[in-house]
């Protein structure tokens, strides 16, 4: 997979690239990622890189030429069609959903944004498609590029090895995970549930099962209506809604 980011804080992705299982991906050629600064495409003595909104109004917008003449030099560099994203809090909300469907596009190319934004004829012409972080203000799409430089790049076939995660599991199956424990057993007072401890791995899969059911009931419903549960599942929900007097 090859993943290109635009942003005028190129040093910030080594938060991504220089850590951890994405780290790794990148470091062993699993995933090749390259950086472009629309700084660096610029023509004036001030290196401008932003502009000021028609119209009046506080802040500025990124100036239109650098930010299209990076990603022109990224979509070159991609050799090959690229899905270009733009990180905006007017994206669509970033779920599994989306990560799993911009892990089969090959090529990504990220931008993102800084000051108020960008023209929005520049979102027309280059961008594919807006993705969100969420509802909060950020300084810039920087952060919210990392996030789904994360979440893509642990989706790369081969790059969790043989650790894909039991939250990789449960999450990718619309759920919220279960509680965790390692020693001690009893930690202030409070003790490791016996099944876990007792070896009996069928019991734990369906304990495991069932907690992350509860606390996906108790804490987003919202998940359990978008998510076809099996007979095993609906089981497990009926018991714990018993236990819930609901
Ligand atoms: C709710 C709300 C309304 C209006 C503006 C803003 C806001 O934060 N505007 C500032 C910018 N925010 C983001 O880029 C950004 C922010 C949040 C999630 C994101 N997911 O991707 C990029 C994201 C936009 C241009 C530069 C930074 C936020």
């Amino acid at each position: 997979m090859w993943i290109g980011a635009v942003s005028l804080f190129p040093d910030m992705f080594e938060a991504v690239t220089g850590y951890g299982v994405t780290g790794r991906a990148i470091r062993e050629g699993l995933v090749r990622f390259q950086c472009w600064n629309p700084r660096d495409f610029t023509h004036d003595r001030h290196r401008t890189v932003d502009e000021r909104p028609y119209g009046g109004g506080p802040g500025m917008l990124m100036k239109i030429q650098p930010l299209r003449d990076a990603i022109h030099a990224a979509r070159e560099a991609a050799e090959g069609p690229a899905k270009v994203v733009y990180l905006s809090p007017q994206g669509r909300p970033l779920d599994q959903s989306a990560v799993d469907r911009l892990v089969t596009s090959e090529r990504l190319i990220l931008v993102s944004g800084r000051y108020e934004g960008v023209d929005e004829r520049l979102i027309q012409s280059e961008v594919d498609e807006e993705i969100s972080l969420g509802d909060f203000v950020l300084s810039g799409g920087e952060l919210a590029a990392m996030a789904v430089m994360d979440a893509v790049i642990r989706r790369v076939p081969g790059a969790l090895g043989h650790s894909q995660s039991a939250e990789e599991d449960s999450f990718a199956a619309g759920l919220l995970d279960c509680p965790h424990y390692t020693r001690p057993e009893v930690y202030e007072g409070q003790s490791v549930p016996p099944v876990l401890l007792g070896g009996n791995h069928e019991e734990i899969r369906r304990w495991r099962l069932k907690e992350s059911l509860r606390r996906t009931l108790e804490r987003r419903s919202d998940l359990l209506q978008k998510r076809f549960l099996t007979d095993e599942e609906s089981v497990l929900l009926d018991q714990v809604t018993g236990e819930r007097g609901g």
